[in-house]
């Protein structure tokens, strides 16, 4: 394989690249918030998350600015960081000093908002199944809204809204029908897939129907998400209007102006050196106002109040991955050499590669290395397809010991991260003007163990 096409990993300073901004190679080594990768990972240890916290607020309050000044001449937006990306409290927090809302699906996100100190008023509770307990939990935090995916949960929040002597509020997620996404996986707006509620079929409209007539539920707006990933505005436009044309016939038909349409998370990044830059958020925050707009003008209905869900433009450039360097072996192919070069993480640390068949790059980040080889970056898991950086060129010096970093890692890493092969996920690590401190620890293998009923009770027969 020629070289020349594999990509370019090196930081490179800009606000909209592949590493975070701060990131630059120091006296040979990458430094991260001022932080060098050998400090960090001496005082730590890897595999390790590192988070610039600069760089998640810079990009949180570039989402709010955006779309504040987008719509600020028509009924105002609010911005929700997607938790699923990447949540623990400090995450939480620093979101919402940059004024961002928050959105939880699980009990456990609800409960770090909560712990985080944001308002329930500021969190959109979702998820296609929630339970008894997250239901209760959300009423008794009076979270902002719940987002809805079927009928029978509807009847499920009314319920439990009766037994409570609570009103839920409630935005309807619809399927718009719009194919967009990354991977198929990501796609979540098509109708053969488990979320929302299908305009085609015309189970949107009785879910409106449904709704308006539960005593215990306000519908207070429409939802959309589409897929994730996505590096394109047109289809975030195409399924604004189809949801801005169901709102219109609510208001048509049953008389009831929904106030606010969310039209979800999506918004996609670079991960390669390869890969062009996304629509920046000011250009997405345009073309939804836009949109908004002119259906308000051409429907003659006044226009909602919007709000998004960014999760992955906000938290992904600002994390990267950092390896210790283990077996190093070549395999001889017949379009040449390809190394493997064995990290001390993989597929439980980021399982998208596996997943998704998405693509990372890496760079030697402990010091400069000498030469480029074509590289495949592997790791310690028992399945071929532990794979964390498909192709990329490294330097033909790399030995073990090296630390390699990886970026645009800060999200669905952590959040998806398991202990396949009973391996501890690793912490993460906030780096910020030369200083750093774990926000979440990491785990060891007693911790594991540590569940196992039987483990702790070895000895004891
Ligand atoms: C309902 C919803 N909102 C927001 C998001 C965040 O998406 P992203 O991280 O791609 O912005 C997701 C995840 O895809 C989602 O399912
Ligand atoms: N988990 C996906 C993003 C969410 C997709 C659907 N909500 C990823 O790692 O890209």
């Amino acid at each position: 394989m020629n070289l020349e096409n594999l990509p370019a990993a090196e930081p490179d300073g800009s606000l909209d690249g592949l590493w975070p901004s701060s990131a630059r190679r120091v006296g040979g080594e990458i430094a991260i918030g001022g932080v060098g990768v050998s400090e960090l990972a001496a005082e730590y240890g890897t595999p390790l998350y590192v988070l610039d916290e600069d760089v998640l607020r810079a990009r949180a309050r570039a989402w709010k600015e955006a779309m504040d000044e987008a719509f600020s001449r028509l009924r105002g937006a609010d911005v929700y960081y997607a938790g699923k990306a990447f949540l623990c409290v400090a995450v939480a927090k620093a979101v919402a000093h940059e004024g961002l809302a928050v959105d939880a699906c699980s009990e456990g996100e609800l409960r770090t908002a909560l712990a985080a100190g944001v308002p329930g008023s500021r969190i959109g509770m979702h998820g296609n199944n929630k339970s008894r307990e997250e239901v209760e939990l959300a009423l008794r935090a009076e979270v902002g809204h719940f987002v809805v995916d079927s009928l029978a949960e509807l009847e499920f929040v009314d319920s439990i809204a009766r037994d409570e002597g609570a009103v839920a509020s409630v935005m309807l997620r619809v399927t718009t029908g719009v194919h967009a996404g990354g991977h198929e996986y990501m796609s979540t707006a098509v109708e053969d897939q488990k979320f929302g509620l299908s305009i085609a079929s015309g189970a949107a409209w009785q879910a409106v129907e449904k709704t308006v007539n539960a005593p215990n539920l306000r519908l207070v707006g429409l939802h959309s998400h589409i897929g994730s990933q996505i590096l394109v505005v047109e289809a975030f436009e195409e399924a604004a209007r189809a949801v801005l044309d169901l709102r219109a016939r609510v208001h048509r038909e049953i008389g009831l102006e929904l106030r606010e349409v969310d039209f979800g998370g999506g918004y996609g990044i670079r991960y390669t050196g390869g890969d062009s830059a996304p629509p920046s958020p000011a250009q997405l925050a345009s073309a939804l106002a836009s949109v908004v707009a002119s259906h308000s003008a051409e429907s003659g209905i006044e226009p909602p109040r919007v709000s998004i869900e960014p999760g992955r433009n906000i938290v992904g450039p600002a994390g990267v991955t950092l390896y210790t360097v283990g077996t190093v072996k070549t395999v001889e192919l017949e379009d040449g050499p390809r190394r493997y070069v064995s990290v001390d993480g993989g597929m439980s640390d980021n399982i998208r590669p596996a997943l998704y068949d998405a693509a990372y790059t890496a760079a030697l980040a402990s010091r400069e290395g000498e030469g480029r080889v074509r590289s495949r970056v592997v790791g310690k898991h028992c399945e071929s397809g532990d794979i964390v950086v498909r192709d990329v060129s490294l330097p033909e010096d790399l030995a073990a010991g090296d630390i390699l970093a990886v970026p645009a890692t800060g999200a669905y890493g952590r959040s998806m991260a398991s202990n396949y092969n009973h391996v501890p996920r690793p912490g993460v690590v906030a780096v910020r003007g030369g200083a750093s401190r774990w926000i979440v620890r990491r785990e060891t293998v007693e911790d594991l163990l540590a569940l196992d009923a039987d483990y702790l009770r070895r000895g004891e027969d």
